[in-house]
């Protein structure tokens, strides 16, 4: 590093991190890519012993193969859509910022699997004099198997800096007002255009539930959000329910599982059914092809419409509420002395 990086002012810059993907839809690619989320013990906290021979005798030869048709079927000319939806996250929310707080804000986006890794994010914001990093992992609700995950790849990465920037972590925003009205807005829009289905049903991805016995806040912060939107749409009770999907393994996952969930509303004569995924900051393996392909396809199996309510992605709405709290974080940290205050910097003072 250039001695001259020492007198230079403390740029500000935000770290967003999500899940992962691989770097092609191939065999070879996912079996990397896999080995890498599922060899984390904040992911799956099986003793090694038990759980090395499972992980690379059975599940790292067989699912890959099972997964290329599906990751192909989402992927496009950018890559998987977790990272081109994430670029465009990026890009949106710097210049958001930079508008909103009156000087460049760089903005870094990160995988917490395969690539851009979290040290490669950090890099990035190092290389553009940035010396106070706020980490957004973008998981709204907070799970150890993500949110902390993430930060754990962040703190790990600083170990091999020798100067260590100022840092500022987000666990949540799963009750954030502006989320929740962007998730409002987008279910009001897809009413307006296809019409309000019978029932509304938020899917989230689901954790094993001894995580939550464990102390995990997910299923709680899951919850919250359901209340918060289904009270902003004006839903009843009984328009609206909640249930877990993506379950993987033998033990007990949060219940209800989506997909015997699917079951019971069709017993009850649901036929049009709208669906979100509140917990997806971007569409994703996990909506589009499980959602979307496979649960609409048991829907229809049972005699009704699934209709997939799209993730937040980089709509304007998420993007602004992304932005509003992120500025809410970052107000104290820009420097006073130099240029002129944003005008609606002051929308952020506290009261
Ligand atoms: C094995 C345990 C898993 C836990 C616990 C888990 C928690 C968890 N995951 C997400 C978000 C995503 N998961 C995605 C894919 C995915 N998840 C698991 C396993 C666990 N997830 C696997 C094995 C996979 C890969 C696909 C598969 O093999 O079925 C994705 C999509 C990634 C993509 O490439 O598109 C996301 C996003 C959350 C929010 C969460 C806990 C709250
Ligand atoms: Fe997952
Ligand atoms: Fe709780």
């Amino acid at each position: 590093m250039d001695i001259a990086a020492h007198r230079q002012p403390a740029q500000t810059g935000v770290l967003l991190i999500n899940l992962g993907t691989p770097d092609a839809p191939t065999p070879e690619a996912i079996r990397r890519y896999l080995k890498e989320f599922l060899s984390d013990d904040r992911v799956v906290d099986v003793e090694p012993w038990l759980w090395w021979p499972i992980l690379n005798g059975i599940i790292l030869r067989t699912r890959p193969g099972k997964l290329a048709a599906r990751y192909a079927a989402i992927w496009g000319p950018d890559g998987g859509p977790l990272l081109s939806i994430g670029r465009q996250q990026a890009a949106g929310l710097a210049s958001r910022l930079s508008q909103q707080l009156g000087r460049a804000v760089p903005v870094a986006l990160a995988m917490r699997y395969g690539n851009p890794s979290v040290q490669a994010g950090l890099a990035a914001l190092e290389q553009q004099g940035v010396r106070r990093v706020l980490v957004l992992p973008l998981f709204p609700q907070y799970s150890a198997s993500t949110t902390a995950s993430a930060l754990d790849a962040v703190f790990d990465a600083l170990k091999l800096r020798r100067w260590l920037p100022e840092l500022r972590t987000i666990n949540h925003y799963h009750d954030d007002p502006g989320y929740i009205a962007a998730l409002a807005d987008s279910v009001r829009a897809h009413w307006q255009q296809a019409g309000q289905g019978e029932h509304l049903l938020l899917s989230f991805h689901g954790i094993p539930r001894r995580y939550f016995a464990l102390g995990d806040p997910y299923y709680c912060e899951c919850q919250k959000t359901g209340r918060l939107l289904a009270e902003t749409l004006d839903l009843a009770e009984g328009q609206w329910s909640l249930s877990f999907q993506s379950r993987f393994g033998r033990e007990e996952w949060l219940q209800p599982y989506t997909d015997e969930h699917l079951r019971q509303l069709a017993q009850r004569g649901i036929r049009k059914l709208d669906v979100i995924a509140p917990g997806f900051a971007a569409d994703c393996l996990e909506t589009l092809e499980e959602i979307a392909e496979e649960y609409g396809a048991l829907f229809a199996k049972l005699g009704g419409t699934l209709r997939y309510i799209p993730a937040l992605n980089a709509s304007d709405r998420h993007l602004d509420a992304l932005a509003a709290l992120i500025g809410g974080q970052l107000q104290d940290w820009l420097p006073r002395n130099r240029g002129a205050p944003a005008a609606n910097l002051a929308q952020h003072a506290p009261d």
